[in-house]
């Protein structure tokens, strides 16, 4: 059997955005962020630069970096949702990502036809739908409120029920932006089978605890590049170094 796999080879993305204002604005430097190049009619946005990067199978690999430092780009890219504009991409291996858990839903449908329209778009086999709704109302705890629409949801009931869609999460490769903080425990042992399930676990988060108890290798996104890879603790410490001594610099 074929190995997953991830490899990206000089890989580039740009946004570009159409030039309006003041454009030199966009060149001051923040404390988030991509590179801003400002040409003639459009703004790019260089979100990933030459990143060259290769996950096998059995890798537990996280990200982390700066707001706008580029995980997200590059987990969307993994995942087939957004495409090369230079370099090449590899895939090899069924990708599952879990951060489009939330997207989607309807307020206007009830909790069980989102959970129905859910499982068609995850490609759950028809003869299987109805155990994984009743899966997913029995998970999220909402009682009568599953028949209700989203709308009527409290913004703490909404994220149960987003929550309680995991287990719709099916494939070797697993991506997950932001570690689900499962204050539910039935959640959490999910969250925790998926990832031992998983041939190869791309996972993007800024906290120090969820990177050490997930992954093993680390990645740091600067301004689209790699800034550093390796053990988990050498590269946090030197990310957080980097941190405070931007945060004593801005203070100055
Ligand atoms: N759809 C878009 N259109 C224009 N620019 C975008 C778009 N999506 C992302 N960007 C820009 O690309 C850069 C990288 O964004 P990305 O979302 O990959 O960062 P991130 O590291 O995931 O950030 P965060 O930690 O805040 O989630 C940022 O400068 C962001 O503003």
């Amino acid at each position: 059997m074929t190995k997953a796999k991830i490899e990206l080879t000089n890989v580039s993305v740009s946004y570009f955005l159409k030039k309006s204002g003041n454009s030199q604005k966009a060149l001051e430097k923040g404390s988030v962020g991509a590179q801003i190049l400002v040409g003639k009619r459009y703004l790019e946005v260089a979100a990933l630069k030459n990143v060259s990067l290769t996950i096998n199978e059995g890798e537990r690999v996280g990200l982390v970096g700066i707001n706008g430092s580029g995980k997200t780009t590059l987990l969307k890219l993994c995942a087939g949702a957004l495409s090369v504009q230079s370099g090449k991409l590899e895939i090899v291996g069924n990708v599952s990502p879990q951060f489009s858990l939330g997207s989607g839903i309807k307020s206007t449908l009830s909790g069980r036809q989102n959970a129905r329209l859910k499982c068609l778009y995850m490609g759950v086999p028809q003869s299987r739908i109805l155990d994984y709704v009743e899966e997913v109302k029995r998970l999220s705890g909402l009682g009568g409120y599953f028949e209700l629409p989203i709308q009527s949801y409290s913004a703490g009931m909404k994220s149960r029920f987003v929550m309680s869609l995991l287990p719709l999460v099916r494939g070797e490769i697993l991506i997950m932006d932001e570690w689900i903080n499962a204050t539910d425990t039935a959640v959490d042992s999910i969250q925790q089978r998926l990832i031992s399930k998983a041939k190869i676990l791309l996972l993007a988060s800024h906290s120090r605890a969820v990177l050490e108890t997930w992954v093993e290798r680390l990645i740091w996104l600067d301004r689209g590049e790699l800034r550093a890879v390796g053990p988990v603790s050498e590269v946090y410490d030197a990310y957080h170094e980097y941190m405070l001594a931007n945060k004593a610099a801005a203070k100055k």
